[in-house]
């Protein structure tokens, strides 16, 4: 039986691990300490990136229109401040959209500080935020009362205003001095763990510090609120000992019921964040690999149809740090289609099948993500959503540049991914690109001032390092590894020095001490 994260109530708050290997080594020494302290975890979660239907999944089979008739919706996109009236055309269906999520991430550590000191701490480095709330402080009695009390298994589908106002003062007590900016910012992510951790904690929870760092570039369109969302929600399940996984014989049925509870919570921060989230990115930030997402009524959110056997594809990610709008590029695109709505029609109908297409070939047996022909298939079909999205005028010269450059040297096949109009492209890698030329394609888009990742498509969910200890190639290797403290984190260098020190995957693929819940079904 492999190592596991122990259900069974434990003696000290935290899950007790049960397995061999180097991890249980490093508890064992913990234990001749008697340490009354829960040892250090982390908890990690991956960005994403729309991979097909963008745009289509808004615009296909509705109309938008400027003014609000009777029988018009109110669609609001409130992370984008942005609202649209929508009217609906008669249509039995609307079309689809592929999100999957990459292989940057957030990794949050959590520190338990010993049993007289009841403070709670963030620290939140990529956004220079740092705060400590006297636990005894916070609003528990509206919290805990009996109308409002949740538990860690329910499903909270819109924020409780009381609640949201009860929080107000221990929100509003951070960061007083910064900029209105700044603390719009950090206004978001505090409301998000406040709300989690009085909706599920207790005033009795031990005192602890949440560290988190992030690999994934901020408000760039890759789900990076939703990927911090999901760090928050696992992390406080955890430590409430809510979750049973995972461990390597875990079936796939029970691998996604926990992570069901972990993205239901990780909703509700992605509401205190977002107001009105469609609920793609937390579930794909969870669940890892990738979803199908459809509007089929858009006072709703969308169906998400997980594919959870989708491969992990090699990938370019180029941010063009080109800023854009989402809000606008979705008007543009709907008074293209008001201009010319046959055309736009099909063309927002061709994206459609696009989509349709890249879910058949992902999920036919015969699919290889080593071979070329799959991959070929797979880089046609985003070469093809590009073109319709750049013939819908949401590309922009950043991002046509980036596919100009791939397309020059061969190397693989690219589309914008989001909104367009700015932001990111994904490039598919060819399999075996010359090393030389991989070089030169870098070179010249650093020179030209864009920020690049290698990174994996369709890739893990949310993981778990408990307890915080990795084998980094140190001598401490032999004695079961080196345990990842909070000062080691924090003085990580920039995301390349996150990604050698805690990184999900080493040079040699996945790394010893982080663990999964395992979706695929094969
Ligand atoms: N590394 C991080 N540290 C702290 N908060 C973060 C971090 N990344 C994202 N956030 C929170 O998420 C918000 C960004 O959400 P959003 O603008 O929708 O960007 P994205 O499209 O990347 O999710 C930030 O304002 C902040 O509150
Ligand atoms: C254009 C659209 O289809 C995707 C927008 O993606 P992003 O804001 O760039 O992450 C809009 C949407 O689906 O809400």
């Amino acid at each position: 039986m492999g190592a596991q994260i122990d259900m069974t109530p434990p003696t000290n708050g935290v899950p007790r691990y049960n397995g061999d290997g180097p991890l249980a080594h490093h508890l064992k020494a913990q234990r001749k300490h008697s340490s009354p302290m829960a040892p250090a975890f982390m908890v990690s979660a991956p960005g994403k990136v729309i991979v097909w239907g963008e745009h289509a999944v808004v615009h296909g089979k509705v109309q938008s229109t400027g003014t609000p008739s009777p029988h018009s919706i109110f669609l609001t996109f409130p992370s984008q401040c942005k609202t649209l009236w929508l009217t609906r055309i008669v249509s039995p269906r609307s079309q689809a959209a592929i999100a999957a999520a990459i292989s940057l991430r957030s990794y949050m550590h959590v520190t338990t500080l010993s049993k007289s000191k009841r403070t709670i701490s963030l620290r939140f480095p990529d956004v220079d935020l740092v705060h400590t709330w006297d636990i005894d402080e916070l609003p528990w009695e509206a919290f805990r009362h009996p109308s409002r009390k949740k538990n860690y298994y329910s499903l909270v589908t819109e924020l409780d205003p009381e609640l949201v106002a009860a929080l107000q003062p221990h929100v509003n007590a951070v960061s007083p001095d910064r900029p209105e900016e700044i603390r719009k910012i950090h206004r978001h992510s505090v409301s998000a763990f406040l709300y989690l951790f009085c909706s599920l904690a207790g005033p009795s929870f031990a005192g602890c510090v949440y560290t988190l760092r992030s690999t994934i570039p901020i408000a760039a369109g890759l789900g990076s609120s939703a990927s911090i969302s999901v760090c928050l929600a696992a992390a406080i399940l955890i430590q409430l000992r809510t979750l049973s996984g995972p461990h390597p014989d875990q079936p796939p049925e029970e691998a996604r019921l926990q992570i069901e509870r972990i993205n239901r919570w990780a909703f509700v921060s992605e509401m205190c964040i977002h107001g009105n989230p469609s609920g793609i990115d937390n579930t794909v930030a969870t669940q890892g690999k990738a979803v199908v997402f459809q509007r089929k009524d858009y006072s709703k959110p969308p169906t998400v149809r997980p594919l959870w056997d989708f491969p992990e594809l090699p990938l370019l990610l180029v941010d063009t740090k080109q800023a854009k709008s989402t809000a606008h590029e979705v008007a543009k695109v709907g008074r293209l289609r008001d201009t010319h709505p046959k055309l736009v029609g099909t063309i927002l109908d061709a994206v459609d099948r696009v989509t349709e297409s890249a879910a058949d070939v992902l999920e036919d047996d015969d699919f290889d993500a080593e071979d070329e022909e799959s991959l070929r298939r797979v880089g046609e079909l985003m070469t093809i959503n590009h073109g319709l999205l750049v013939s819908l005028g949401v590309s922009h010269p950043r991002l046509e540049r980036v596919r100009e450059l791939v397309d020059h040297e061969g190397i693989g096949w690219t589309k914008l991914t989001g909104a367009g109009g700015g932001g990111c492209s994904i490039t598919l890698l060819r399999p075996d690109v010359a090393p030389e030329k991989m070089e030169h394609l870098e070179e010249q888009l650093a020179e030209e001032g864009y920020r690049q990742f290698r990174t994996t498509l369709g890739g893990d969910g949310v993981g778990v390092l408990w307890p915080a200890v990795l084998k980094n190639g140190s001598d401490e290797d032999e004695e079961g590894g080196m345990e990842i403290d909070l000062e080691s984190f924090l003085n990580a260098e920039g995301t390349e020095g996150v990604e050698k020190l805690v990184g999900v995957h080493g040079h040699g693929g996945e790394r010893e001490g982080w663990k999964f819940w395992r979706v695929e079904s094969r």
